[in-house]
């Protein structure tokens, strides 16, 4: 067969490594995607695209592969890896976020799955054109942002009104209101979470109370609500046709319905938030790696694949950085900025501000993984406001090169509280603000700050998980878009005292769900954690970011940044924000 797989790249027939494979990737302005620039950096790390190192790789039709989607908060992307879980074909496609109000953050439901069919669509050509068979192709996971809440009519299948996006604040008078209810108390030990504007449950809420297609719906028991996923897998199944409404464990342990004990939806816990489950479909709780439970695709060039595996971002992060050890943890840098430690089979419900999720859950005979999570709201989507807000650059990673052009914050520190600030703080009270500005500053320093403020709030993260678990992380692996910057990992590696340990191929959140359905599909070599885990034993060329600042310095910084938090407590008023009160109608957005 035709064309060779060179170990320069996924794409030997026309020498340009990675290259073809990003053709698309476009920013909102119609600048060359991030991506694109990021992944060739990632090649030149050291990654290596091959089975094993330094020779060249015939197309072989008895190979197998596994596609994977990827639907994150700022592109979607679909990756198709091989048996060495190296991705030798991809395509990525950012879509537009909508801010209509101040707090307010929507997406368009069909954008969503539009953006991941056009992904497969173009990954898979990309794959034919190496000479690869689609026949290859065993299975499909899903992985996708989480908590981000849709409601459709589950008559039609079609969307209700926009999605309300994960860091969406509309709801924190409603959150204000719940806290003071009886029973409030008791939800984090069932469900993990503390209660903010965060969880899915709080949104679906609102949009009940408050758009009125959707509170229509639910008084005609015609509403359907689901996260990404389950938007997507139910899609992707072909919508009404087959209505496979079903989400993974990982995902409903972030809706504040599931119990986190039992992983089933919980009647206290729907109670509380006044959701009858009699007239709203609640998607089918299913383990995160399952041969039938998620269906196939049913239209375009992968029609009849099997979906065999799903998992939330983080979770799937965690998988595909192999951290299935008690003990292990991961910090993805994306829109936002989750750090998830596996605590094993038992959840550790937190006292120091950090949330209690499912890691994973890989069905029968395995048992159910718990982590502890710190989320951070705001980390590239900062980087994102300098671009598109300020005007500051182009591409991201130039952000990053302006914050090099000085040599310090230059005393400033920049709360980045666009939706309050997230663990451990929860303070939802807060919004984004500068301490430090003079005369002095300059863009650079402000982008330095940018990049600092996720970098301490991972530190107050790393402080918090210490106390809830008695044990001291010395190294921490990362990935995610802004690990791509150097400054970023190195500056946490300063301030938390510990080894940044960053793989050359960082599109691990992908590979975590690939791994999910591999090990789903019959005729595959991943039987097995166990197995994966080996496999990616032998991968080597992980950078190591090493602490190099000077302590003291270190714990100034750390001090200003705390005392900047303090500062910036209170700025929202109840009052603020009267405006009206109904989510986006998709027709608006269509205009
Ligand atoms: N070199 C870089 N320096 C800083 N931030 C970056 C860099 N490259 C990408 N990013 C940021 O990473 C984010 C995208 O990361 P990604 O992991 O794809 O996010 P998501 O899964 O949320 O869609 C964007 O907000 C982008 O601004
Ligand atoms: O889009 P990301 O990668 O920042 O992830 C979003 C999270 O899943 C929200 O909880």
């Amino acid at each position: 067969m035709p064309g060779l797989i060179t170990e320069d790249g996924a794409n030997g027939a026309n020498g340009a490594p990675y290259t073809n494979n990003y053709t698309n990737g476009a920013d909102t302005n119609g600048h060359p995607s991030d991506q694109l620039n990021d992944y060739v950096d990632g090649h030149a790390n050291g990654y290596s695209n091959g089975a094993s190192n330094g020779s060249t790789r015939e197309v072989n039709h008895d190979d197998w592969f596994i596609g994977s989607v990827d639907q994150g908060t700022t592109s979607s992307r679909f990756i198709i890896f091989n048996s060495w879980a190296d991705p030798v074909a991809m395509h990525q496609i950012e879509f537009e976020n909508l801010y209509p109000q101040s707090g307010w953050h929507d997406q368009a439901p069909y954008e969503l799955l539009d953006t991941v069919e056009e992904c497969i669509e173009k990954a898979t050509e990309k794959f034919v054109a190496l000479g690869y068979l689609k026949s290859q192709i065993k299975a499909v996971g899903i992985t996708n942002q989480r908590e981000t809440t849709i409601c459709w009519d589950k008559n039609t299948g079609e969307p209700l009104c926009q999605a309300v996006v994960w860091p969406d604040t509309r709801t924190k008078d409603l959150v204000r209101e719940l806290k003071n209810r009886p029973g409030a108390e008791k939800l984090t030990e069932l469900c993990g979470l503390p209660l903010s504007t965060y969880p899915s449950s709080v949104k679906l809420m609102w949009m009940i109370k408050h758009h009125g297609e959707v509170s229509k719906a639910y008084e005609e028991n015609r509403l359907a609500f689901g996260t990404v996923d389950s938007w997507l897998i139910y899609k992707l199944n072909g919508g009404t046709e087959r209505n496979i409404h079903v989400t993974d464990t990982t995902n409903a342990s972030r809706t504040m319905f599931m119990n986190l004990h039992t992983r089933q939806y919980d009647d206290q816990l729907l109670n509380f938030f006044e959701i009858d489950p009699t007239k709203v479909a609640l998607p089918k709780i299913v383990p995160s790696s399952s041969p039938d439970a998620y269906g196939s695709i049913a239209r375009g060039t992968l029609a009849g694949v099997k979906i065999g595996g799903c998992l939330g971002d983080q979770s799937s992060a965690l998988v595909g950085q192999c951290g299935f050890n008690a003990g292990q943890a991961k910090n993805t840098y994306g829109t936002g900025c989750f750090l998830l430690y596996n605590v094993g089979t038992k959840p550790v419900i937190s006292k120091y501000g950090l949330l209690a999720t499912v890691a994973y859950d890989f069905g029968e005979g395995s048992e159910a993984v718990y982590a502890l999570e710190g989320s951070v709201a705001v980390a590239g989507s900062g980087v994102k406001f300098l671009l598109n807000n300020l005007g500051f650059e182009r591409d991201s990673h130039r952000i990053s090169a302006l914050a090099e052009s000085v040599e310090d914050n230059g005393g400033l520190v920049f709360v980045t509280a666009f939706s309050g600030l997230f663990a451990p703080y929860w303070i939802d009270d807060a919004k984004g603000t500068i301490f430090g500005i003079t005369q002095h500053t300059k863009r650079g320093h402000i982008a330095r700050a940018t990049l600092e403020a996720t970098c301490f709030q991972t530190r107050a993260i790393l402080d918090a998980m210490e106390r809830d678990s008695g044990h001291k992380l010395h190294s921490l692996a990362v990935d995610g878009g802004m690990s791509n910057s150097d400054l970023t990992m190195q500056t946490q590696a300063d301030v938390s005292d510990i080894h940044v340990a960053r793989p050359p191929m960082r599109e691990t959140t992908a590979l975590g769900a690939a791994i999910a359905a591999g090990m789903a599909a019959d005729g595959c070599g991943w039987d097995s954690l166990e197995d994966v885990a080996e496999m990616m034993r032998i991968k080597d060329h992980v950078k190591i970011f090493k602490p190099v600042n000077d302590k003291k310095k270190v714990a100034r910084m750390y001090a200003n940044w705390e005392r900047a938090v303090q500062m910036s407590r209170g700025w929202v008023v109840q009052e603020e924000d009267d405006g009206p009160e109904h989510a986006t109608s998709i027709k608006q957005s269509q205009t």
